[in-house]
């Protein structure tokens, strides 16, 4: 019998994405209702109660309400939003990041999945934080750069208007909604600095994270302890470093790709996570972690 499925947020940017990729799968039924009610508390509760898994494609508050207004149905969820990412009573919806999070994510009844800043973020520190190649109190800076998708409809339409900069950086108050899970996940015990940025095209980014060497701490020892932690996974591979880093590389794929640069002589390095912001930071993800908690192949539909 086919798991039922319900996307509340289906219309907008992640929920498109999530919608495409299921709709063709004959093992997943898309509960879906009429567009009209699509924003109504009754609707939405009917639809919960229907489905197997409700996939929370909303801004924050809403998506802490839907999880009130489900109360007492017996069905599981999983939030793209950030409303849940910290929360101990939520699994962490990152399949590459530690040897049981498959299981975790498998038996959850309260998934986040990640975001797309901090799925690069993480990717890069938390092997290297476990390898001690990071101490966790370190003083870090994270700069990013991201295609326009990730700021939802709002900032495509100022995109699609012929409105927006050709690039802009922004969040740079240090109070960007990913801080948190990247502290947390990462392993940190201190607040990176985070400079992100928006340029003109669509989908993709680039996560850099620039370190100086130090002792143990040169360019193979990075590179061998990223390669090591994600040796085997499928979504997830360290690749040699080019002279350029292009963000839209992995567009439309559910992957990550990592490299390592710097120059042993000077004593700096960069590290490089690219991965599509609607992909593996968003909707690949969500559809991965749905595969792992319906216990189908995790690259179903992917
Ligand atoms: N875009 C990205 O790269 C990523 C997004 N996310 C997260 O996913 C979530 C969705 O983001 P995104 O798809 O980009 O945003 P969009 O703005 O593209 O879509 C949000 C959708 O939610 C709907 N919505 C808003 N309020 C309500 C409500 N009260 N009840 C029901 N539906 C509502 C909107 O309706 P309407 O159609 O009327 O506007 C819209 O369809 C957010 O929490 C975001 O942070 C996570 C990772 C990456
Ligand atoms: C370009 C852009 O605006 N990006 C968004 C992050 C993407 C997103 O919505 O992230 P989560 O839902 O994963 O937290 C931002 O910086 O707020």
């Amino acid at each position: 019998m086919a798991h039922k499925v319900f996307i509340d947020g289906e219309a907008g940017t992640t929920g498109l994405q999530i919608r495409d990729r299921l709709q063709q799968r004959s093992d997943v039924e898309l509960i879906q209702i009429d567009p009209a009610r699509r924003k109504e508390a009754g609707a939405r509760r009917d639809a919960m109660a229907a489905a197997d898994v409700a996939i929370l494609c909303l801004p924050d508050g809403p998506a802490k309400d839907a999880v009130a207004l489900a109360e007492g149905l017996d069905v599981r969820f999983i939030d793209a939003s950030t409303a849940h990412r910290v929360d101990p009573d939520w699994v962490f919806g990152f399949a590459e990041l530690t040897p049981d999070a498959r299981t975790a994510i498998a038996g959850a009844k309260y998934l986040s999945n990640p975001g797309c800043y901090s799925t690069g973020a993480i990717a890069l520190l938390a092997p290297l934080v476990k390898a001690g190649l990071i101490a966790p109190d370190e003083a870090l800076s994270i700069n990013a750069v991201s295609g326009y998708t990730g700021g939802g409809k709002e900032l495509i339409g100022e995109y699609d208007r012929g409105e927006a900069p050709a690039a802009f950086v922004y969040a740079l108050a240090q109070k960007h909604k990913h801080l948190p899970e990247i502290v947390k996940y990462a392993g940190l015990g201190a607040r990176p600095v985070f400079a992100p940025s928006v340029g003109n095209f669509a989908q993709g980014m680039a996560v850099q994270i620039p370190l100086h060497l130090n002792g143990q701490r040169n360019l193979d020892n990075l590179r061998a302890a990223l390669a090591a932690h994600y040796d085997g996974q499928r979504f997830i591979s360290v690749v040699d470093a080019e002279a350029r880093v292009v963000p839209t590389k992995l567009n439309d794929t559910n992957r990550l790709e990592i490299s390592v640069h710097g120059d042993a002589e000077n004593g700096c390095a960069v590290l490089v996570a690219v991965l599509d912001n609607l992909g593996k930071g968003a909707s690949g993800a969500a559809v991965q972690n749905l595969n792992i908690m319906l216990g189908t192949d995790e690259g179903l539909g992917l």
